[in-house]
């Protein structure tokens, strides 16, 4: 069985320095931490209202990642001319709403296919490995089929929110059915939002996953315990669930 990697979000280390205008903590630095203790690469989310990461972390990391860079950006104009200049190994293409506390759901890929397609193929000719974030949901994977993208991230938050077992439990079940068929259509399946210590190995245990992007678990226990141990634990955690343990 193959191993699962991790992807680290440190957008919410740049959320704690734009909360008092600092110019620490740097997610530059963490991203350096975050791959000194482990992590397979590094996920941001440049959004369209920069309420955390900025275009100068995004810039910046472009040229000190170690690893690769998984940049997440809404399907516009503004962020397709920064991810083409940027070329980042992985774009993943998010929905957004300025409202939104975080990323509310998947990206409605079957509603607007002619839009997806031209986003898809624009970054894939510039040599990026395009991802859809979509949630479990066959008649959205079938729709990234048609517009040509070889990745899905399963939005997982229905899972991590679920307040009742047996709710955790058929959403972790719509998961699992999701990335059996996903990758039966050969999509590379990743998966993230709101895993944590506690609900990522079950995860993890999927086979067709092939990375879960975690940050706001990994940046909250960072607080308490430092970035290094809690990206070293969750991949402990994760590596476990793939090993059944
Ligand atoms: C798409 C997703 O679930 C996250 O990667 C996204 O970054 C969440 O948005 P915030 O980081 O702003 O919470
Ligand atoms: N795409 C999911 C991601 O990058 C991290 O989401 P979260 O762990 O911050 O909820």
């Amino acid at each position: 069985m193959s191993g699962i990697l991790l992807g680290v979000n440190i957008d919410h280390i740049a959320t704690l320095r734009q909360a008092r205008g600092t110019n620490y903590p740097d997610p530059v630095h963490a991203a350096a931490v975050a791959e000194h203790a482990g992590a397979d690469g590094i996920t941001i989310h440049l959004r369209e209202d920069r309420r955390h990461i900025q275009d100068r972390d995004v810039y910046l990391l472009a040229k000190t990642l170690k690893t690769r860079m998984n940049f997440e950006c809404a399907v516009t104009d503004e962020m397709l001319d920064i991810a083409c200049e940027l070329k980042p190994t992985y774009v993943c293409l998010v929905p957004e709403k300025r409202q939104e506390l975080t990323t509310e759901g998947g990206l409605d890929v079957a509603g607007q296919k002619d839009k997806i397609k031209a986003a898809v193929a624009r970054l894939a000719a510039e040599g990026i490995k395009v991802s859809l974030f979509i949630d479990a949901d066959k008649t959205q994977i079938d729709a990234t089929v048609e517009v040509g993208a070889p990745y899905i991230e399963i939005h997982t938050g229905c899972y991590a929110d679920a307040t009742d077992d047996a709710t955790q439990a058929k959403e972790l079940e719509r998961i699992k059915t999701m990335a059996a068929y996903a990758h039966g259509q050969g999509l590379v399946v990743n998966a993230g939002h709101g895993l944590h210590y506690h609900n990522v190995k079950a995860v993890a245990a999927i086979p067709e996953l092939y990375e879960l992007n975690i940050g706001h678990a990994i940046v909250a226990r960072a607080a308490i315990d430092g970035l290094e141990k809690a990206v070293r634990d969750m991949k402990t955690l994760m590596l476990e669930g793939r090993r059944g343990e």
